[in-house]
């Protein structure tokens, strides 16, 4: 049996914006732009990987705010799941500190505007449905 891993990815929103990471590393994903996030670890609750994740790749102190209904594939056996995050007062602001090399903070009209991975479109625009309809910030 196939062991299903569940990727945490983090619509991370601030000010109606919604921050793009660029990846840059492996080279097939590379130049490509996805919702920071990364592996769930056995036996670790979903929301702390996507905190953890968020802290290590971007320095921020950041919290789950909700679960966007859906999962979708990603290659191999892995899945991705999407919680809206925001940061926490004091946080740091996002710096591309590990798989990144550039990152965004795109505005509703902006958000097409970088080539996201194609597996990340479906999430990112059921995210945008939610920032234009004023149910995240
Ligand atoms: N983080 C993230 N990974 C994604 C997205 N879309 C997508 O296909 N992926 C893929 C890329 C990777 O193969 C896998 C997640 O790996 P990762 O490298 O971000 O996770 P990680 O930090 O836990 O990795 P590792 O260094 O521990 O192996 O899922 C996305 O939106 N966010």
């Amino acid at each position: 049996m196939t062991e299903r891993i569940v990727v945490v990815g983090a619509a991370l929103l601030d000010g109606g914006r919604l921050l793009a990471a660029r990846r840059s590393a492996p080279p097939d994903l590379a130049g490509r732009w996805e919702l920071p996030g990364g592996k769930v670890e056995p036996g670790e609750r979903p929301e702390a990987a996507l905190v953890r994740e968020l802290r290590e790749e971007l320095g921020v102190d950041a919290e789950p705010v909700e679960r966007i209904p859906g999962e979708w594939p990603l290659r191999d056996a892995y899945v991705l799941h999407v919680w809206t995050a925001r940061l926490r007062p004091g946080s740091a602001a996002p710096a591309p500190l590990e798989d990144h090399d550039e990152l965004r903070w795109l505005a509703p009209a902006e958000i097409w505007d970088v080539p996201w991975l194609d597996q990340d479109v479906p999430a990112v625009r059921e995210t945008l449905t939610r920032l234009t309809a004023g149910r995240a910030h």
